[in-house]
This record gives structure tokens, C-alpha cells and sequence, in this order.
């Protein structure tokens, strides 16, 4: 049937359910009317949405963390650390690369192995291997909200174990975890298997349990316009919503200039509550996620610091809902319980000096976030004229046409025509735009800005910008400017 953006009939829902939950053998630990009574028993101050939504009214940042082990009583000592000793508001379970490519075989070998080593083995929990009884005794061993972060195309069979499972949000999206994170994996599949994704969390809130769906936002995290990952994550509000979710964080990859990070996180919101009304969806709570810095970070843990520290300013000048904490590691790998929890204190410190000071309003911001709306606009009206109306249909083809195009992805469903580069501020401005629906007056404004930035530097704009401005925060700085 042909892929379109309408809510799943429950029937055919539980026939293809059928087959997700025999493809590792703790599928069948998944009862659904024993899983919504086990979260209906989960107090309201472990649930994941409840929390956002008291930080929206209240105008706070929530601080998250990245974090997962391969041993289940290691990740919980990891994770009551990242409270205890980070202060960590909300927690994580980071899952495996193996399971995210449902490679479960490969996942068990690391279990084994990280039980012979003494030590992780694995970039992350195996949620899906460990199965129900394991999630509901990390779920329970710590005191605030839990969210299943991933990087998952067919995430279906660790959907059903998660929920189950007790964490009360969920990451990902049919776009924003299949283009940055697989090769092959055609769009339409991926759209298909989120859908079912949603309409599981559509049939949790019918059933009166909350969960908080959070598309993943920064994409590729290298240079990605604001007007890419906002289309993005409106497509996949649209998508989760047809489904019946009620809960929604759309999320934004920090880019560095404040201006432009401020103005994306506002025109964020606005966007999507725009799109969500337009069609018609009622009652959906959103909220925003700021990630800081997704990029190469540099090596020095002072230096890595300073930009964790910068992100977190620009999240709580943006008023973000939450933001994702990294790590003075981050350019080595996988951090230690003690860097994760020093890049949250860190993070927090930054915060809580900043709640109190609202970014004065300034023009700038103004003129900066109608033109990423416009941007976005553009992209979003274009994909809804391909798909004859419909989002799902539109995104497909739309990608397959490059009217939308994240760049760096690795998808081979991906254009990869865009070049970013930042101006003379640092904000991402596009040197070649693809073949992404934009005005002349919308191009002039980019090339304006990248003009200018090579006038200041003494070269023409060429690919060079590009390179360099991908190595620049690893290297101390923004922009990358020649030496
Ligand atoms: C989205 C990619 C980000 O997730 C982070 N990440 C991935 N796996 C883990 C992990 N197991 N623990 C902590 N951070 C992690 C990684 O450092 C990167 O910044």
C-alpha cells in the first residue's frame, strides 16, 4: 500500500507486531496490557514529559546527559552516578551500535565479552538482549526520568522492550535516524517502521500512559542549516501526531554563532506549532532540546569545556526546555563516568547562573529567526506540493528530487549537494544550495554574508571555507579562517 501520512489501523498494527516481537526471543516478554499497567504504576516525578513540561512553564533548562554500558548493573551504577555526582535532571540509556542495526547475535557476544573483560565492550546498553525485567530494574534504580537515546532505522522490536521496559521517552525518527545513520536503508522503510513506532506511543496514550517522543535533531551535527533540521523535525512531529503522540521535544544541533542558535531554538516552537495546528493536530505538549556542539571537539578538557560551557549559555539563553550535556572526552570516545558527570556539573553551573537573565530582545534575533522560518517554510510548502498533500509521500520524493538534503549524511537516498559555510560571524550560511526550494532574495542573503566573511579573510568562498570550518572548534576556534 502506498506510504502515506494516516494513522496505522490497529488490526493491521497487531498483525505486523506479530513478526517484530520474534526477532529476538525477549520479544515474547511483551504483553501489552501488563506493560501499560507497569507504567501506569510509575510515579508521576519518573515521568519523562510531566518533567519537561514543568521546566516549560517554570522557563528552566533541563540538564541530559548521553550514557550507556553493556552490563546492567553497571549501567545503573553509571547512570545514579550522572546523578548523583553530575546532577543530572534527566537520564539516558544510550543504546549499542549493534542493536541499533538489530544485530542482536552481535550484541549477545558483547554481553559475553564485557563479562569476560571486566569492562564495557559495547558503546552502549543492549536493551534489546537484556529484555524486560533488565530495563524495569535500571528504570527503577534511579530517581528521575529515563529516556532510550539510539540511532535505530527498524526500531520497532526495541520500542516495544522499551516502553515495556519503563523508560518514559523515546528518541528518533524516520528521517533523523536513518539519513545520518545508515547507507542503505531505503527512506520509505524507515518511514513505515517509525510510523509503527508512533502509533505504539499513540496506543500508550490512548490507554492513558504518557511517553515523550524526541526526533533527533542535529542530524549529521556538522554545519547543518537550522532550516534542515527544523524541516526535519516538523516532518516527524507531523508523522508522530497522525500517530496519536501527545508528547513531543523537537530538538536543534547548536551551530555556535548566539544569534543564529537563539533565533533557531524560537523559530523552532513557532514553527511547530504552527505546522501542528494547521493540520489540525489538538492537545500536543512540545518542548525544546538543545545538543550542544555535535562537531569535532578538540582534544585539551579545558578547551572541550569552554565549549560545552558555551552550549549550555546558548541554551538557557534560548530558554531550550532541556539540553544534551557532552563531554570533556568527546574527542577521545566513549567518557568515563567522571568526565560525563563533569560536563553536566559544568552545564549546570552555567545554568543556574543564567535563569535568572533573559536574553535582552534584540533586532537581530528578529530578522534571524524570520528568515530561518522562511527557509523552513519553503523546504516544508515545496515537500507537501510533491507528496500531493500528504507529508510522508512528499518527504520521499523530496529527498529523492534533493528539495530537501542534510549535508554530510551517508545515506545513498540522500542528494548531498548542499555546502555549508559560515559567515563572517560564524553563523552556517549555505555556499551551494542544492537543489533546495529556495527564493533569489533568500540566496542573495547567503551569498551576502559568505561574501563578506571572504573579503575579511582575503579569499574568494570556495570548498576550502567548508573544510575549514569543520575542523575549527577542534581546533579553538569558530570560524575557520585561514592562518
Ligand atoms: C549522538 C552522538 C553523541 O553521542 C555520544 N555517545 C554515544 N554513545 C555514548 C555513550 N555510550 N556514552 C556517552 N556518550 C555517548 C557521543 O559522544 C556523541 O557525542
Amino acid at each position: 500500500m502506498q506510504l502515506q501520512n494516516k494513522k496505522l489501523d490497529w488490526e493491521q498494527f497487531l498483525q505486523i507486531r506479530e513478526e517484530v516481537l520474534k526477532a529476538w526471543p525477549t520479544g515474547q516478554e511483551v504483553d501489552l496490557t501488563e506493560a501499560i499497567a507497569y507504567q501506569k504504576q510509575i510515579p508521576v516525578h519518573k515521568r519523562f514529559g510531566q518533567k519537561l513540561e514543568e521546566a516549560k512553564k517554570e522557563g528552566i533548562t533541563l540538564a541530559q546527559p548521553r550514557a550507556g554500558v553493556a552490563l546492567v548493573h553497571e549501567h545503573i551504577e553509571l547512570l545514579r552516578f550522572l546523578v548523583e555526582e553530575g546532577g543530572a535532571d534527566l537520564l539516558p540509556t544510550t543504546i549499542d551500535s549493534y542493536t541499533r542495526q538489530n544485530r542482536y547475535n552481535e550484541a549477545q557476544a558483547g554481553i559475553e565479552e564485557s563479562r569476560t573483560a571486566g569492562r564495557s565492550m559495547l558503546n552502549g546498553f543492549p536493551a534489546v538482549n537484556h529484555g524486560l525485567a533488565a530495563c524495569r530494574e535500571v528504570t527503577e534504580a534511579v530517581p528521575v526520568p529515563v529516556q532510550v537515546r539510539h540511532g535505530t532505522p527498524d526500531a520497532r522490536l526495541l520500542t516495544e522492550i522499551s516502553l515495556a521496559g519503563g523508560f518514559t521517552a523515546y528518541e528518533g525518527g524516520g528521517i533523523s535516524y536513518n539519513i545520518p545513520y545508515a547507507k542503505e536503508v531505503p527512506l520509505e522503510r524507515s518511514i513505515r517502521d517509525w510510523q509503527y513506532v508512533d502509533r505504539l506511543v499513540g496506543y500508550y496514550e490512548e490507554q492513558g500512559v504518557s511517553i515523550n517522543r524526541e526526533p533527533f535533531g542535529p542530524l549529521t551535527g556538522t554545519l547543518v542549516p537550522p532550516c534542515i533540521s527544523h524541516a526535519v523535525a516538523i516532518i516527524e512531529a507531523l508523522l508522530a501526531a497522525e500517530q496519536g503522540v501527545k508528547s513531543l521535544t523537537l530538538g536543534y544541533g547548536q551551530c555556535g554563532n548566539l544569534v543564529q542558535d537563539v533565533a533557531a531554538v524560537r523559530s523552532l516552537e513557532e514553527l511547530a506549532d504552527e505546522y501542528l495546528s494547521r493540520f489540525g493536530y489538538q492537545h500536543v505538549v512540545v518542548t525544546t532540546v538543545f545538543h550542544q556542539w555535535m562537531g569535532g571537539f578538540p582534544q585539551d578538557e579545558s578547551k572541550a569545556f569552554g565549549v560545552i560551557s558555551w552550549g549550555a549559555a546558548t541554551a538557557a539563553l534560548a530558554k531550550a526546555t532541556k539540553v544534551i550535556v557532552k563531554t570533556p572526552h568527546e574527542a577521545m570516545g566513549i567518557p568515563t563516568k567522571e568526565a560525563n558527570a563533569a560536563g553536566i556539573r559544568a552545564t549546570k553551573q552555567v545554568l543556574n547562573m543564567l535563569k535568572d537573565q533573559p536574553l535582552l530582545e534584540n533586532q537581530e534575533i528578529t530578522v534571524e529567526k524570520e528568515l530561518i522560518k522562511a527557509e523552513t517554510r519553503a523546504i516544508l510548502e515545496r515537500l507537501l506540493e510533491f507528496g500531493e498533500g500528504d507529508i510522508a509521500l512528499g518527504t520521499v520524493r523530496g529527498f529523492q528530487a534533493g528539495i530537501i538534503d542534510i549535508p554530510f549524511a551517508p545515506s545513498r537516498f540522500n542528494a548531498g549537494r548542499l555546502l555549508p559555510a559560515r559567515d563572517h560571524n560564524g553563523a552556517v550560511r549555505l555556499l551551494d544550495f542544492g537543489n533546495l526550494p529556495f527564493g533569489e532574495d533568500i540566496k542573495e542573503i547567503h551569498r551576502e554574508k559568505i561574501a563578506q566573511r571572504g573579503k575579511s579573510e582575503g579569499r574568494d568562498p570556495s570548498f576550502q571555507m567548508v573544510i575549514d570550518d569543520i575542523y575549527a572548534i577542534g581546533k579553538g576556534m569558530l570560524v575557520g579562517k585561514p592562518r
